[in-house]
């Protein structure tokens, strides 16, 4: 069997191994929110998360004290075009910074209890440093405005890079996953490959990235249009999608998503590009989406769009735009705290609390 073929049967088998959502797991976990002294619902989405994670991993209270943030590193080609207000080699040097542990990501992940597990899978420059999981699929994609960013079997291999991951991390005992990224122009990828799944214009999905100027943002539009007219991928082919017009790291982050879901592990989306990804994983691996937590509104213009068209409700909106994994981290606290409470409140029995009238 050649390459690619191997590759494509090795992530048909990744998806094949999702397990379905244990709805009777979740209705269990309802059952027990509503005995607690509280009237039934009143936890908002803390009670509705709690009943979500029971029906991802099969227990009421799972053990997710070990968790990691998987933050997938790529360069992008269309940088060439202006489409960013930082340079290509931002990438790089922040792959450093979260190395040495200096990034916001680090800090949240501190304070969560999370490890920061950094992947190049596509960064334009030699990289070593210890803790860095190396696996460069390409050398930064080509620019997509000129022709396809990633070949498909770039794309497969970035992709199983994410899936074998996620798998590594689970043996280990990771129970918990949030999606991290790190790539100057990957909002011009996401919103490229956001057109062509939805069909949404590129005016509703393309957003001022790292702060982009009036100017540089029409700029951006017309590249986001371009690199879809010169590409035409098919948007009914996910792989199309993201091997013509987006990126190592988005590619990366889709497969994070396949195996944790195939492992029944959550994994807590981030923002805009973490958002793309979980996308493209919902129209490869329709399996995988009861296991996705969407975490915050970011505020790339795109985002709240792209959120309604997942089906996912986020936790926090903070005015957040970083990426990196930091939203997604925040809400491990969420996480614990809705766990918490399932595990710790007293019963209206236990507490000889008289229940409601209707
Ligand atoms: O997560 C988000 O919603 C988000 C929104 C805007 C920017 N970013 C981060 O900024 C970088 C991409 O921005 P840009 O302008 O270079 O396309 C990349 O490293 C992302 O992690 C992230
Ligand atoms: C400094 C910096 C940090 C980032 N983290 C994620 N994207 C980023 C973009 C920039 C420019």
């Amino acid at each position: 069997m050649d390459e690619p073929l191997l590759r494509r049967e090795n992530l048909l088998a990744a998806i094949k191994a999702i397990p379905s959502f244990d709805e009777a797991a979740a209705a269990r976990a309802r059952l027990h929110s509503d005995r607690l002294t509280k009237p039934p619902g009143s936890l908002g989405k803390l009670e509705e998360m709690a009943a979500q994670l029971a029906g991802m991993t099969g227990e009421l209270w799972p053990d997710l004290s070990r968790r990691a943030v998987v933050v997938m590193a790529g360069d992008h080609g269309v940088c060439e075009e202006g489409i960013s207000a930082f340079p290509q080699g931002v990438t790089l040097q922040m792959v450093l910074n979260f190395l040495n542990g200096g990034a916001a990501v680090n800090v949240l992940a501190r304070a969560a209890g999370a490890e920061v597990v950094c992947v190049d899978v596509g960064v334009a420059s030699p990289l070593a440093h210890a803790g860095l999981v190396s696996r460069k699929a390409v050398w930064g994609t080509a620019n997509m405005t000129k022709g396809p960013a990633m070949s498909l079997a770039e794309t497969l291999s970035a992709l199983l890079t994410g899936v074998e991951t996620a798998h590594e991390l689970a043996n280990k005992g990771v129970a918990l996953f949030a999606t991290g990224e790190m790539g100057i122009g990957n909002t011009t990828a996401s919103a490229a490959i956001v057109s062509a799944l939805t069909g949404l214009s590129p005016e509703d999905t393309v957003g001022r990235g790292t702060g982009i100027s009036d100017e540089g943002l029409l700029r951006k539009r017309t590249v986001v249009e371009k690199a879809l007219e010169v590409n035409s991928p098919d948007r009914n082919d996910p792989l199309d999608v993201l091997s013509k017009v987006g990126g190592a790291e988005i590619a990366g982050l889709t497969g994070v998503i396949i195996g944790a879901a195939s492992r029944r592990c959550p994994i807590v989306i981030d923002g805009y590009i973490s958002t793309a990804a979980a996308l493209v994983a919902a129209r490869l691996a329709p399996a995988c989406m009861p296991y996705m937590i969407g975490s915050h509104v970011s505020q790339e213009h795109g985002h709240p769009a792209l959120l309604r068209e997942l089906g996912l409700s986020p936790l926090l909106t903070l005015d957040m735009r970083l990426g990196e994994g930091t939203g997604a981290v925040l809400c491990f606290h969420l996480l614990d705290a809705a766990l918490a409470l399932m595990g710790q409140m007293a019963t209206f029995d236990s507490a000889g609390v008289s229940g409601g009238k209707e």
